[in-house]
């Protein structure tokens, strides 16, 4: 079956033309194309290494799940993925990370252009002090994105199910929503650009059962379109929403030092049912972390 984004026009994340290479990678863990792969990826804050060496493929239309006790570097890795982790003064990030099989921090790819691709949805919803229509229209005007501005803020309200609440108060500030309306409202703002990869770092855990039900169910319809890494604290909504999962956890070196480690990657039923790391079965079943 064709992934519907393959049907949508693909943007160059670097300055050369030319076909993008076949994604490759030898990963354990179940079959699927990779659309991102992380190879040997460390991450710096100043002299600190708070992730260590972490490799695992993101395939297409798939959910990925990245799950670990508080500070071992989920968010870390994630920022990575659409060079957020450029904004932060002193960050560096070593090893290779591709996106359809171009390394996303080669000297000639535009951060910009890579967040346009890989979006980003963050733990706290945050609209902006505009209205609902100008916060989902916002990227696509400053992307100077050619089409009918109308058709396409409903095409992205109604791909976050969020179109028939707000179609009569478009015009009222994206701040007076509830907290789970604003977070769809943000992964509204997100798809209006249509990117192929959706980051969302907790995007539930500021969000009541309801709201963060409401979200599962969009995830999984998103993830049709759209290939979706997710960090959680809640190893349930891992276990509910991913097809696959990372499972992280922080090592202390000889110099009492900690870094964040991938453990363990594999199908999502896998880490929960036969997880292949002692320390992964000691997460899942409650007895640390
Ligand atoms: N901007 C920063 N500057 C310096 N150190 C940072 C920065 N952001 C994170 N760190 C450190 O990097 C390590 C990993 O942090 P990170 O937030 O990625 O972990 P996490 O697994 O997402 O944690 P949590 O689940 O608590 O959100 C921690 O030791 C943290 O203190």
């Amino acid at each position: 079956m064709t992934a519907p984004n393959q049907q949508r026009p693909t943007v160059h994340i670097a300055g050369q033309s030319g076909a993008h290479p076949t994604p490759g990678g030898d990963f354990s863990g179940g079959a699927g194309t990779p659309l991102m792969e992380l190879n040997n990826v460390s991450v710096f804050y100043g002299d600190y290494e708070a992730v260590r060496g972490t490799s695992l493929p993101v395939r297409q239309n798939q959910i990925t799940a990245m799950i670990g006790p508080s500070g071992c570097g989920k968010s870390t890795i994630l920022r990575s993925l659409n060079r957020m982790n450029d904004l932060v003064p002193g960050a560096r990030v070593t090893g290779r990370i591709t996106y359809l099989g171009q390394d996303i921090y080669a000297r000639d790819v535009d951060p910009i252009q890579v967040r346009r691709n890989i979006g980003m949805v963050f733990q706290k919803p945050n609209p902006f002090p505009k209205s609902i229509y100008d916060n989902v229209a916002y990227g696509i005007r400053i992307n100077g994105i050619k089409g009918n501005l109308d058709d396409m803020v409903e095409e992205a309200l109604t791909g976050a199910a969020l179109w028939d609440e707000v179609k009569s108060k478009l015009k009222t500030s994206g701040m007076a929503l509830s907290g789970g309306q604003q977070q769809r409202l943000c992964i509204a703002r997100t798809i209006a650009v249509k990117p192929d990869v959706i980051l969302m770092d907790e995007p539930c855990s500021a969000l009541d059962p309801i709201a963060t039900s409401r979200i599962e169910d969009l995830m999984q319809e998103l993830s049709s379109t759209y290939t979706i890494v997710i960090v959680t604290h809640n190893m349930q909504q891992a276990a509910r929403v991913s097809h696959y999962t990372a499972f992280f956890t922080a090592e202390v070196d000889e110099k009492q030092v900690r870094h964040g480690r991938l453990v363990e990657f594999s199908e999502t039923a896998k880490i929960f049912t036969s997880p292949t790391d002692k320390r992964t079965e000691d997460y899942i079943t409650g007895r640390f972390g």
